[in-house]
């Protein structure tokens, strides 16, 4: 059984954190489903939260509320609201242009432009009217290096970004979502399509980002959630079941339903 209280602060041993956003009674509706079901959640700043829980139970449903991804599709609707700390705007009701600058994404599958590396950075600051060189290399480079991948790139910055490796393109897909200087950057499952040496590396990146950034990653991976996230998110059927510290949640959850899945007893 879900436990429907509403479950908000990341359990009562939490020190007082600095926040970075709060979702309050969220609701989603996918037309006439309602795959979300008055989330509450506090996303703790510069730091990794993870969202778990078996397919279907609504975790990229949520993170992509915090980016306005389901904008870009009719009928779906969102009640409730996330408000993000700095200046208390909602992000549900901005600007979807301004929400995607300010919270950066990366996919599942590395998704480089097929441009060269150096444009894959650039391109977003010139569709936004930057298009002073000085600026675009700083930007390139600053971004580049955030993700780890300076080293490797900085002398083929024309080559397509295409012709990488998946890890490469990856971290230059990370890279890309530096570039704005964001305040949080969601992460989508972004290891499931890499080998296990690439995963260990997003998963450093991830852990060296959250000093700049505050990171929330949807994982099916138990072990990932455990190594990479501060806080973890349980959530079953579209309800937030239990939020608490990683380690609490998997050493020992409050709910049964917690335990039974970390423990890989269902899911
Ligand atoms: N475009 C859509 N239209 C209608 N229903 C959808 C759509 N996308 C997702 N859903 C439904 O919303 C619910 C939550 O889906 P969501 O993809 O958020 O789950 P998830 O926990 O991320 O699953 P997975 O781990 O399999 O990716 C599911 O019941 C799913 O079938």
């Amino acid at each position: 059984m879900v436990n429907n209280s509403s479950v908000q602060s990341a359990g009562s041993q939490a020190p007082a954190l600095p926040l970075k956003a709060e979702v309050e009674g969220l609701n989603f509706y996918y037309g006439s489903k309602q795959a979300l079901k008055n989330i509450n959640l506090l996303v703790y700043e510069k730091k990794v939260t993870a969202l778990i829980g078996p397919s279907g139970c609504g975790k990229t449903t949520l993170l992509r509320c915090f980016n306005r991804m389901h904008d870009l599709y009719p009928g779906n609707r969102y009640e409730g609201c996330i408000t993000l700390t700095s200046d208390q705007s909602n992000l549900l009701k901005a600007d979807p242009i301004e929400v995607r600058m300010r919270i950066g994404m990366v996919f599942q599958k590395p998704n480089p432009f097929p441009k060269s590396i150096y444009e894959n950075i650039a391109y977003g600051l010139r569709v936004r009217g930057i298009s002073k060189r000085s600026v675009l290399d700083e930007v390139v480079e600053r971004s580049l290096r955030g993700a780890a991948i300076w080293d490797e790139v900085k002398d083929r910055l024309n080559e397509a970004g295409t012709a990488l490796s998946g890890g490469q393109q990856q971290r230059l897909c990370i890279a890309r979502a530096l570039a704005t200087n964001p305040e949080m950057i969601l992460f989508d499952e972004p290891t499931s399509a890499l080998d296990p040496i690439a995963t260990l590396s997003i998963e450093d990146l991830i852990g060296d980002l959250k000093d700049q950034v505050t990171i929330l990653i949807v994982t099916h991976n138990m072990q990932q959630a455990s190594r990479v996230s501060d806080y973890t998110a349980f959530m079953y059927l579209g309800e937030m079941v239990e939020y608490d510290r990683t380690e609490k949640i998997f050493n020992n959850p409050a709910q049964q339903q917690t335990a039974d899945y970390v423990s890989g007893r269902f899911g």
